[in-house]
């Protein structure tokens, strides 16, 4: 017999009601170690609210959340809240403590060794493209949106929480910003290890981080699933509805070169070394490295494949075809 490893996160049946709504109604899912879920959905659906119950700073009014196990009512809250990691929009970082200061809020309630914690907060800094020389001893009031953010983001994970929770972390930034830090995002190792719940209600962004979106409307998961299954099977005209928007953005979001490898027509081998890109890139990545050069080839590396625009336009459409089927 096979035992399943324990979810890192593991709702049933959860609802709170405000007067005689439930804002959250019925919900469950499980989550495993490592994933990164993304709660999504129109303004007032219960994201927030279906977030604030994993850490308790709303309590439901029935069902219950286990973290790694053990059923969260049994904790502690505020030790609970310590052992998560939490970013919010309004970033909430302490005016009168330095960048430095801030990262270090929860290392020190933990009481971890002052060198160990000077460590990770250079460490931390850097990573998130804030060189500890320049900003370790500024103040928040010095630091520009992007900037407190990602101050923000490094106090969340400074005590290496193995969770982390995030309410519209990028939401309050200019779009430019707001990609920049989820690139950073994306590329930060040590979140790929951790598990992440992440409320938006950008769609792209959604699809950019998520590996499970869990759609929400009147606080109903309406479909969570993975995102190209979102998009290829919705399970409802609800979800059928909420990506028609944006539907060709995220198609060439989600589908990547090894879906359109069966469907390339042969283009004559380039004269000069053409770039490559691996069979997991998107297909989007594939169109904006080709849409720079008319006439150039990108390579699919692992294989003699190689592809110009017109020839990636037409292996798309086989795809998107093949996905739908
Ligand atoms: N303390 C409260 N008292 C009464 N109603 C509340 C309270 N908090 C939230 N609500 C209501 O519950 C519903 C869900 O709110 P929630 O903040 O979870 O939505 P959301 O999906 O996060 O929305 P948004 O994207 O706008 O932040 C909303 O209709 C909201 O007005």
């Amino acid at each position: 017999m096979t035992l399943l490893p324990t979810p890192a996160i593991h709702v049933r049946n959860l609802t709170k009601r405000y007067q005689d709504r439930a804002v959250v109604q019925d919900i469950s899912f499980a989550l495993a170690a490592g994933e990164t879920l993304v709660l999504l959905g129109p303004s007032g659906c219960g994201k927030t609210t279906l977030l604030k119950m994993l850490n308790r700073l709303i309590e439901p009014d029935s069902g219950s959340i286990e973290i790694n196990g053990h059923d969260i009512r049994q904790e502690n809250a505020a030790e609970l809240r310590r052992s998560l990691g939490y970013v919010i929009q309004q970033v909430g970082l302490l005016p009168h403590y330095t960048v430095a200061e801030n990262v270090a809020v929860v290392p020190k309630l933990l009481k971890h060794k002052p060198e160990q914690i000077a460590q990770r907060t250079q460490e931390l800094l850097t990573r998130l493209h804030l060189p500890p020389a320049q900003y370790a001893g500024q103040y928040p009031r010095q630091l520009s949106g992007g900037q407190q953010q990602r101050v923000g983001i490094a106090r969340a994970l400074a005590a290496d929480p193995p969770i982390v929770l995030m309410d519209e972390p990028f939401g309050a930034l200019d779009p430019i910003t707001r990609a920049a830090i989820r690139q950073d995002f994306r590329e930060l190792d040590e979140l790929r290890r951790k598990t992440i719940v992440l409320v938006t209600h950008d769609v792209q962004e959604a699809f950019e981080l998520a590996d499970r979106i869990a759609l929400l409307n009147g606080g109903q998961i309406q479909q969570m699933d993975t995102p190209r299954e979102l998009l290829f099977r919705p399970a409802n005209d609800f979800v059928r509805q909420f990506f028609a928007a944006e539907r060709l953005a995220l198609q060439l979001r989600v589908l990547c070169l090894a879906d359109v490898l069966p469907f390339l027509p042969a283009v004559p081998a380039a004269t000069e070394e053409a770039p490559t890109l691996p069979a997991t890139a998107s297909v989007q990545e594939a169109l904006e490295l080709l849409s720079g050069a008319p006439g150039s080839q990108v390579g699919i590396s692992g294989t003699n494949k190689r592809v110009d625009l017109s020839g990636l336009m037409a292996g798309f459409e086989r795809a998107l075809a093949a996905a739908a089927a």
